[in-house]
């Protein structure tokens, strides 16, 4: 499957190597592009535990690569960081017929569409969740048996929905300001009732709030969130995760970070907590 992918770019960096990758995806039926940074500890037959980072509206795989300042940390802690796009593109792929940010490209919310004419192309949660893991094991040296998930905001509900629904896989989670329960909220309403159609049922199969509450699991949840965000009341709602986690017993550690708004300096002043709390989880992780 290696021959699959086309290197884009590849940067030295912290003594490791950021590269970005293009492949053919047979989900999304489109071309895809990947970020993955490589920690100097990969290689010559070692493989190291890989960390996900799921991005938010509007981005592709470049802001979290290009803005968070991540890769000093992985490169310390030997993780491999892989940040996908957050929807298919190219001409034959179908946007929000009024080009708003929050539905169509850029704008994927890790769901696999079921209505026309978004399914065809818009299959971001098995693009996310299957497809592009096996590449990358197939392609990198990623530890697949060590993984953690993260993500921001649209990619913090992808982080956590995923986790939630592939138990067992992510050792570690967490998340930037996610949002919490996209069932709850204006950007949800519009993006999830666009795939998946008018039937909330449905919804809440994507919904963390509704999976927590019908019994899925993860081991336990760390999410930052600035108090300055202005998605904050409208969107993002983390009293409802909170409140699912504390029904269930999920150890959440929720950070309200004072001051703090949505963007990726936000993100960037809090992105070594989480590589750190990945980083002692995939430790305890067993080794495949
Ligand atoms: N452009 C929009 C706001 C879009 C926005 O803030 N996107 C965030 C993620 S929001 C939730 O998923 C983001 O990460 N943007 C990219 C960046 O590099 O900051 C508007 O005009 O309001």
């Amino acid at each position: 499957m290696a021959e699959a992918l086309e290197t884009v770019s590849r940067n030295r960096c912290f003594g490791g190597e950021q590269r970005v990758y293009r492949h053919r995806s047979a989900e999304t039926g489109t071309d895809m592009r990947f970020a993955a940074f490589l920690p100097p500890q990969a290689g010559e037959g070692r493989r190291v535990p890989v960390v996900w980072f799921l991005a938010g509206l509007t981005c592709t795989e470049e802001n979290f690569t290009v803005k968070a300042g991540a890769q000093r940390v992985a490169a310390d802690l030997g993780l491999m960081l892989i940040a996908p796009d957050t929807s298919p593109r190219g001409e034959s792929v179908p946007d929000d017929p009024q080009g708003a940010y929050d539905f169509g490209l850029g704008a994927g919310f890790y769901v696999d569409a079921t209505q026309e004419p978004w399914s065809k192309h818009y299959r971001m949660e098995s693009y996310v969740a299957r497809e592009l893991p096996a590449l990358v094991e197939s392609a990198l040296p990623a530890d697949m048996g060590r993984q953690g998930i993260m993500g921001h905001s649209m990619g913090g509900h992808g982080a956590i929905t995923i986790a939630l629904r592939n138990p067992g896989r992510f050792a570690a989670v967490s998340a930037f300001a996610p949002i919490s329960s996209p069932v709850n909220c204006p950007w949800g309403e519009k993006a999830l009732g666009g795939y998946l159609g008018p039937d909330r049922a449905k919804w809440r199969e994507h919904d963390s709030c509704a999976l927590i509450e019908g019994g899925a699991r993860v081991p336990d949840l760390m999410v930052d969130q600035g108090t300055a965000d202005n998605f904050l009341e409208a969107q993002l709602k983390p009293q409802l995760l909170e409140a699912a986690c504390a029904r269930a017993g999920i150890p959440l550690t929720l950070r309200r970070q004072e001051g703090y708004d949505h963007s990726y300096f936000f993100i960037a002043s809090f992105v070594e907590d989480h590589l750190r709390w990945h980083a002692e989880r995939l430790r305890r992780a067993p080794h495949p």
